[in-house]
């Protein structure tokens, strides 16, 4: 039982309230006995508005449900197939009556004025620099570290690591350095150079020499040629003696590059310049996750994820770890200077810029209690403390500043249309005007991830127009609340061909229109979604291109590596002039709402072509990935892992990712495309292959020793058979539970 303490009559839990008094308040200009009242009068005024808003979800939902048992979806047929012209008609007409339905219950918002939202005093990495943006789950220091710091990555380890380099003509990564798989690195990183900052005559490749001559960058190649670059500003900076420099720093669609010179270094040896490495600016926004990559589920976990934050908002977070067999302080990187030719220093950030994901409107928290013992709505606390630690960033109490206009840049998942958004927009006002901060200092992310929110997501923006920052397609989520919220309309598609139906790319294209429409250019971030596959890098750098093209100024990545692989992206496509053409095409031409087939809801077609073993294969897929998740989660507390799925491929799971295959399966099971034995039978036989996927792991316990008795192995049952009643679909409440029932029985 934790001790507590009793502030302004709310329990606060004796982990949490010492960190707060001893750590974070210190230096933060707060006083405690203020600090105290405040979270005592927000939670007194914003608890009943949390629980109003929950249950309206609630309550939609079960108005939907009713609607689809009352009124089956027609066959589907293909269009252009005159002998069903008639049974299309139908489907037109049930599309019609379903979306009248949505709006006469007041899921549909009518659509008001345009507008523009005002928000200010976004930094720059945000409103004007297009790059990768990387997720980090922020209970683990070591990799929250490695995020903070992963602005800036060394291009020749992310290809030499990765299969962007392939393994052929003896190219393979062995156990020491191969020189073969470095001269096709090398040769990699020159051709990306000639593209981005190309010679006036010749090829980077080709260069013996870097040198900065009477203020001039003096390219010399193996001819003896000297040249310089074709768009001489792209020069910005350099470090060293300009006869010899160590770095020459160049800058192109906003984005740095910096070739590191250096004829001590192993690599460079083979290489006529001494060049040792491209490094590039890489990540220049990572959002420090408390949401669905960790699991937090107590008032213990909560201070350590708080205690993390506020390591990062001082300066001061470090961790020690083993690599290679040394042990290394993992700690913030410093910015990075460099010498204009006019004799200048230019200092650069030296790490991302840090958002902070707060977890949804949904779970509560032990960490604070009201006075009859009911948890506090954790997306309150977490919005106070976050805001309270961020004190120590706006105040330059660290060495480093992370947001050099003074702002906060709070992302809140999950939101369900624009009254969520308002109350979170609300909250922030109030939490501003208890911490002494100017109104709008904290900024919002929306995650449009929730198919209310899509519906409706010009009234969302408008909700919170002159603090927003960020509006970005959580796929994966909103892939969740797809099936969750249509549930009875019948079997879904299959879950990976549920990314070929109409729904996704009008939920794409809508968020790119109406965030631009709402004037978003030059103040805040359009972004995409998470690439889920961490070692398909050579896959993600053929496809992700499509996220700038589509108009995006950001999108996710799960890796550092894979953010210095995805601003090759940003370097190929000006995002900016994109979105200038987009914004002209939408004022000149009619557009195409969307709302149709955004409303089109992913059926599966063609039942009967599914074989036996099309369903087997889906649900054994659906369950390996759901138990390599759920065990590793209760069992050690892992909110994010690699885990291979039925083919082999390691995904990131995470909660949205648990989400989807629970609910599909629940899906399958509800409308008889599955027995509750066949699931039973792949429960326990996947259970078997993720204990040999993990038998290299001495802590790990096998759940097929007693799925009875197996804590997490009863989690992933529950997941499936109880997930037609989780709100909205959710995961946490059932993993909350069972990872609490699984501490408990630790201690
Ligand atoms: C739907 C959504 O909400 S998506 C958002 C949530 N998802 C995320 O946040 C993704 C976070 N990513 C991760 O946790 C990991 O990359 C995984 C689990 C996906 C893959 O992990 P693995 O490939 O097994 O990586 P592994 O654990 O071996 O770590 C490799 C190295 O990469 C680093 N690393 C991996 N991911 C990250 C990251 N997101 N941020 C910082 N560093 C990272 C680690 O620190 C480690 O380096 P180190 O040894 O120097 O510390
Ligand atoms: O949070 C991201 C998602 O895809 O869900
Ligand atoms: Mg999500």
């Amino acid at each position: 039982m934790n001790t507590r303490v009793i502030k302004h009559g709310y329990q606060v839990a004796e982990s949490l309230y010492n960190l707060v008094e001893n750590e974070v308040l210190p230096d933060s200009g707060i006083k405690a006995d203020h600090f105290w009242q405040s979270m005592a009068n927000i939670f007194d005024e914003f608890m009943p508005k949390n629980k109003a808003l929950l249950e309206k979800r609630e309550e939609f939902q079960a108005q939907i449900d009713a609607w689809h048992l009352a009124n089956s979806a027609p066959q589907h047929v293909n269009p252009t197939d005159k002998a069903s012209q008639l049974e299309h008609s139908k489907v037109l007409d049930h599309q019609r009556k379903y979306q009248t339905f949505l709006t006469d219950i007041g899921y549909i918002v009518a659509e008001q004025e345009d507008f523009s939202i005002t928000t200010t005093q976004v930094d720059e990495e945000v409103a004007v620099v297009a790059g990768p943006q990387l997720v980090v789950p922020l209970m683990n220091a070591r990799f929250a570290l490695n995020a903070a710091n992963a602005r800036w990555g060394s291009l020749y380890d992310a290809l030499y690591g990765t299969d962007v380099i392939s393994d052929d003509d003896n190219a393979a990564a062995g156990k020491g350095y191969n020189p073969i798989r470095g001269a096709k690195v090398t040769a990699y990183a020159r051709k990306f150079l000639d593209s981005v900052i190309p010679l006036t005559s010749g090829s980077h490749s080709d260069v013996t020499g870097y040198q900065v001559l009477a203020s001039q960058l003096v390219i010399t190649l193996k001819s003896g040629q000297q040249v310089s670059l074709k768009q001489p500003e792209k020069f910005v900076a350099y470090n060293g003696d300009g006869q010899k420099p160590s770095a020459i720093l160049c800058k192109n669609n906003g984005l740095h590059i910096e070739i590191k010179i250096d004829p001590s270094s192993p690599v460079a040896k083979a290489d006529a310049a001494s060049v040792a490495d491209i490094i590039l600016e890489s990540a220049l926004t990572a959002i420090q996750d408390c949401e669905d990559s960790i699991a937090a589920v107590d008032a213990e976990d909560k201070t350590s994820v708080y205690r993390n934050w506020l390591g990062l908002m001082k300066g001061d977070l470090t961790e020690q770890l083993e690599k290679n067999g040394v042990t290394i302080t993992r700690k913030l990187n410093p910015d990075r200077t460099y010498s204009t030719v006019d004799n200048q220093t230019l200092t650069l950030p030296g790490r991302s810029l840090l958002f902070i994901r707060n977890v949804g409107h949904l779970m509560t928290n032990d960490a604070v209690l009201t006075a009859d013992n009911q948890q506090v709505p954790e997306g309150i606390l977490d919005g106070l403390i976050t805001t309270l630690i961020s004190l120590h960033d706006l105040k330059r109490n660290s060495q480093f500043v992370n947001s050099r206009q003074g702002s906060i840049y709070i992302v809140k998942p999950k939101m369900h249309g624009p009254a969520e958004v308002a109350f979170s927009n609300a909250l922030f006002t109030r939490i501003e005007s208890c911490l002494g901060l100017a109104t709008n200092t904290i900024k919002l992310g929306i995650m449009d991830e929730e198919r209310r929110t899509s519906v409706n997501l010009k009234e969302c923006i408008r909700a919170t127009k002159d603090r927003i920052a960020f509006i970005n397609t959580g796929f994966l989520d909103r892939t969740g609340d797809e099936i969750h919220t249509s549930m009875q309309a019948g079997p879904m598609a299959r879950k990976e061909l549920m990314k070929n139906e109409p729904w996704i790319d009008a939920y794409e294209k809508r968020n790119v229109r109406i965030g631009l429409q709402a004037g978003l250019k030059g103040k805040a971030q359009i972004g995409k979604g998470m690439w889920a596959t961490p070692d398909e890098m050579a896959a993600m750098v053929e496809t992700k291109i499509a996220h700038p093209k589509s108009g995006a100024n950001c999108a996710w990545v799960p890796s550092p590596t894979a953010a210095t692989l995805h601003v090759l992206h940003y370097h190929q496509v000006n995002v900016s002039d994109i979105q200038d053409e987009m914004l002209k095409q939408f004022a000149t031409k009619q557009v195409d709402d969307g709302l149709t087939d955004l409303l089109t809801i992913p059926l599966l077609k063609n039942k009967q072509q599914l074989t036996a073993a099309d369903i087997q294969h889906e649900l054994d897929n659906n369950v390996q990935g759901l138990l390599g998740y759920v065990v590793r989660w209760i069992d050690q507390g892992t909110g994010c892992s690699k885990v291979p799925d039925i083919d082999n491929v390691g995904r990131m799971e995470d909660r949205a990712t648990l989400r989807i295959s629970s609910q599909h399966i629940c899906n399958w099971l509800l409308h008889d495309m599955l027995s509750q034995e066949q699931v039973m039978g792949s429960l326990y036989r996947m259970a078997a292959v993720v204990d040999s996927q993990n038998q290299a792991d001495p802590t790990y316990r096998p759940m097929s020793a007693d799925f009875d008795t197996n804590i997490a192995f009863q989690a992933a049952v529950d997941l499936i058979l109880k997930g037609k009643e989780q709100p909205s679909g959710y995961t946490e409440p059932l993993l909350h539970q069972r990872r609490v029932e699984l501490k408990a029985e630790l201690i």
